[in-house]
């Protein structure tokens, strides 16, 4: 397997995986996750959500594995825009899962949405399970991206859809400079001011610039076997959207 550079870009320290330090993470953060998100993107995160489960409604899938599920906003948001008949969530952090799942409770949801402590790298389903995997913000922390992206292979059913979100820096003078000042100088600060854990915000920009983007995310999916892929980029490039079909 192909090592990437973002599997080496770690929240805190050398020592421990990176799969461990991303729980800890996303646990400490996870009280003022959604405020952060809407607040650093300026709500254009739920856009982007909305823009690449419009592409999946054309699939029409009825059972959906939703992996690096955090506090469950694209379930809720797949569940409001074309109500399959289930989803399951799957993240590392359990922190991340009780807020998912104190929302699905509001919206007596419990039946149609499920959510699980696991790690995708190694998940708990059968072979051909599911008609759609979506993950949106969640790639770029993967201890080995080929391994995530098998084991969705593995999990889909032939003929079913992968769609993932994940942020990407533009290329093009003056979004690409006014975007670094942003995420390197501005972001840091407000995680700074608004966490506890002021290197969950820096290990973010580092994170964004080491994700493979475009053509080399593409590259990634045809590796564990996708086919009829693309990517749509959103907002001069800021956000990237990968679909594959098994
Ligand atoms: C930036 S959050 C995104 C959450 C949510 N998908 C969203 O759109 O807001 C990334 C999430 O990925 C989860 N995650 C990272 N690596 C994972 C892995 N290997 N397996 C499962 N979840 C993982 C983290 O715990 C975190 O909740």
């Amino acid at each position: 397997m192909d090592k990437y550079k973002a599997e080496s870009i770690l929240p805190y320290n050398k020592k421990e995986s990176k799969s461990s330090q991303v729980r800890q993470m996303f646990d400490t953060i996870a009280p003022t996750y959604d405020m952060l998100n809407r607040m650093m993107t300026f709500g254009i995160d739920k856009q982007w959500r909305r823009a690449a489960m419009k592409r999946l409604a054309a699939y029409r899938p009825k059972t959906i594995l939703d992996i690096a599920t955090g506090t469950g906003d694209l379930p809720l948001l797949m569940e409001k825009m074309f109500s399959p008949e289930s989803i399951t969530g799957i993240d590392l952090s359990e922190g991340m899962l009780n807020i998912a799942r104190k929302k699905i409770d509001e919206y007596h949801l419990n039946d149609k949405i499920k959510f699980f402590c696991e790690n995708c790298l190694s998940l708990s389903f059968a072979d051909n399970t599911f008609d759609a995997i979506t993950v949106s913000f969640g790639v770029r922390n993967f201890e080995h991206l080929e391994k995530g992206y098998s084991e969705m292979y593995r999990v889909l059913k032939p003929g079913g859809t992968l769609v993932v979100i994940e942020f990407s820096t533009p290329e093009h003078f003056p979004f690409k400079q006014l975007y670094r000042l942003y995420t390197f100088h501005i972001i840091p600060l407000m995680g700074k001011l608004f966490t506890k854990d002021s290197q969950a915000y820096t290990y973010l920009p580092r994170s964004i610039a080491a994700v493979p983007q475009g053509e080399e995310m593409l590259k990634i999916f045809h590796k564990a076997g996708f086919s009829k892929t693309y990517c749509k980029k959103l907002t001069f490039g800021i956000c990237s959207i990968y679909i594959g079909e098994k």
